[in-house]
């Protein structure tokens, strides 16, 4: 379907092949952000590997001198320390890095991993926050931040660990594979065919191991999010229905059902692993013996003196020990590929458009044959909408559910864009528009009711302009608005923390409070008051109304009663706007709006 709508959906198709530039491109860009303590942790990495042949030197030297009968008992015993002292270090030093166990060098991964974390989280919040709100209409675009935020991870399990931490143990191991080659040419030239005899399949079993892995990941990820949904239910709203009817033990078969088979995907996947990683160890095991054999060779044809066996003795060691953890590492490295490539296809999203045209004020706006259709579906829920809404106007909007008012609401607030069809604001095209802008000239209450815990009630009404400073008396008349004033506004909510919890129309009342302390030129509520008591939302539409007698009020309402209130009323059904005039204009007609009226008003007059 070539409609506007179609050039979002051609911006979320992503390839599926991998790229080991992917991987390249989420190094660099990890690594420039925290270059300093990077290259000081990378350094450390890489001397230590040089330490290697040093303990093959000394313990070469220690075995001549003792051979040469000239020796002194001291002098053994101090090569014996230096050597059992260097090989001490390099086992410390490597288990601190490469594992962070408790030490000293713990700390400074931990820097280097909580900077990396904290500018991978900085790029990742304020990418979520510049993606055009119609993205999230997607589910698909929806599992893929959910993706991005598990790969990124937390300090000692996310990205850093397995990207960086790998690469930087790839470095090093290098390094010390090099240097141990150079020092095995240096005492005679066969020795380097210990080299090529080193655990190669290791490669391959571990980057089978990390393909699997990953299919499970991917595949798991929508099971994992039942399985949470599930379990929030009982946390969630829904958790005294679900007590009433007795619904535990249905949601626990249903959480059951989705768990098991998460485990069955996750026992598949042990059992691979556990036959991969005992072929690992089983070649590993035989490399080492192989050169055993082959040194031991070469030491009894005279190819070697015995200072030289000892040496290549330590060497092997380190080099079986170096050679499985680069191939190890640089395969988890590889199956990291993917992810690196999701990461990247998120942040390639297009990003909302700041630069253009900026309003001073909002003062006409104007839809012409605008039809719309949720990215990724084919029917249009709006469809060919003609609206003239002019500056200071109240306007309610009714109609059957599922009609429409909620998108042409989004629409409205350019949360949405036209499918197809004309919007313009102060006839300009509203794609041309400045969209912090525009969304800086409005206000709004939605049908979801955002519940901000972990914050005062005070600092719930000042979320709505937090552009500008805190103004205690302005947060005091939005809270006399909607009568929350009998709670002091410094209580913390959220029962979770330890706070205090308000009712449904509380809530409500505190995202009006938020939407008046805000205080924009256009006001647009989508069903504000659906938790109110009658009463009071007739006292806060008409505080609303008198308010607002210098702004553009929009509301979508189902009560007649508070549509009634209005000077303009439209009436939408199917996605088309079939009335639209004053309560005493559309009464006197036959048609939806007067059908709705007395479908409400029989219930109240008998
Ligand atoms: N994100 C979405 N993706 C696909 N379809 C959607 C999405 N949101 C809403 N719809 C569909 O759009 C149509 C209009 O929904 P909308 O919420 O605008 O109606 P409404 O008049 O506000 O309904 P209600 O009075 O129940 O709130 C419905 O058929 C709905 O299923």
């Amino acid at each position: 379907m070539a409609d506007k709508t179609s050039k979002i959906e051609a911006t979320i198709q992503t390839t599926t092949d991998s790229k080991l530039s992917y991987l390249w491109k989420m190094w660099l860009y990890i690594f420039s952000s925290t270059k300093k303590i990077s290259l000081i942790y990378l350094g450390l990495f890489i001397s230590i590997s040089l330490l290697r042949p040093l303990v093959a030197l000394i313990w070469k030297a220690f075995i001549s001198e003792t051979q040469s009968l000239n020796n002194s008992f001291f002098s053994a015993i101090g090569f014996i320390s230096v050597y059992w002292g260097i090989n001490f270090v390099i086992s410390l030093v490597d288990t601190y890095l490469a594992f962070s166990a408790d030490g000293d060098l713990e700390q400074l991964e931990m820097v280097q991993s909580n900077r990396q974390q904290e500018m991978l989280h900085a790029k990742l919040y304020s990418r979520v926050g510049d993606l055009p709100s119609e993205y999230f209409e997607m589910a698909s675009v929806n599992d893929n931040i959910r993706q991005v935020f598990d790969f990124i991870g937390n300090p000692f399990s996310g990205v850093n660990h397995e990207v960086m931490l790998k690469s930087y143990i790839v470095i090093a191991r290098t390094v010390s594979i090099l240097s141990i080659a150079l020092t095995l040419f240096v005492f005679n030239p066969w020795l380097c065919l210990i080299l090529l005899v080193a655990p190669l399949p290791v490669l391959w079993t571990t980057g089978l191991s990390e393909k699997f892995r990953f299919k499970l990941r991917r595949e798991n990820s929508q099971l994992a999010r039942r399985v949470a949904y599930y379990q929030d239910l009982f946390l969630s709203s829904a958790s005294k229905e679900i007590k009433v009817l007795g619904l535990h033990h249905y949601f626990f078969e249903a959480w059951q059902r989705v768990a098991e088979a998460h485990i069955l995907k996750e026992k598949k996947l042990i059992r691979i692993q556990t036959l991969l990683d005992t072929c690992n160890s089983l070649i590993v095991n035989l490399v080492t013996i192989g050169n055993m054999v082959f040194i031991v060779v070469l030491l009894a044809k005279g190819q070697i003196s015995l200072g030289i066996f000892g040496a290549v003795l330590a060497l092997t060691g380190g080099l079986v020990t170096d050679t499985t953890q680069l191939l190890t590492c640089f395969a988890t490295l590889m199956g990291k590929q993917q992810e690196a490539q999701q990461f990247f296809d998120f942040m390639s999203l297009p990003s909302q458009d700041n630069k253009g045209q900026t309003l001073s004020k909002v003062s006409e706006l104007r839809l012409e044959n605008v039809s719309y259709r949720y990215p990724l579906t084919s029917k249009y829920v709006l469809k060919k909408i003609n609206l003239k809404i002019k500056s200071g106007e109240n306007i309610a909007f009714v109609g059957e559910n599922g009609g429409g008012k909620t998108t042409l609401v989004k629409l409205i607030l350019g949360l949405l864009s036209p499918s197809m069809g004309e919007f313009t604001i102060n006839g300009i095209e509203s794609g041309s528009l400045n969209i912090s802008n525009r969304l800086a000239q409005q206000s709004t209450v939605s049908q979801e009711l955002s519940r901000y815990k972990t914050f005062t009630i005070k600092k719930n009404v000042y979320l709505g302009d937090t552009l500008n400073p805190l103004d205690e008396t302005k947060i005091d008349q939005a809270l006399d608005f909607v009568s929350l004033n009998d709670i002091a506004s410094d209580e913390v909510l959220g029962k979770e923390i330890g706070g205090i919890d308000l009712s449904g129309g509380q809530w409500q009342k505190l995202a009006i409070a938020r939407s008046v302390y805000r205080n924009r030129a256009l006001l647009v509520l989508d069903e504000p008051t659906s938790n109110l008591d009658p009463l009071m939302e007739t006292e806060i539409f008409q505080h609303y109304l008198t308010m607002a007698n210098d702004k553009t009020v929009i509301y979508v309402t189902h009560r007649i009663s508070m549509a009634a209130l209005a000077q303009r009323i439209i009436v939408i059904k199917d996605g088309e706007i079939i009335q639209d005039g004053s309560h005493d204009d559309l009464i006197k007609n036959e048609g939806e709006y007067k059908r709705l009226y007395q479908e409400q008003a029989k219930w109240y007059v008998r």
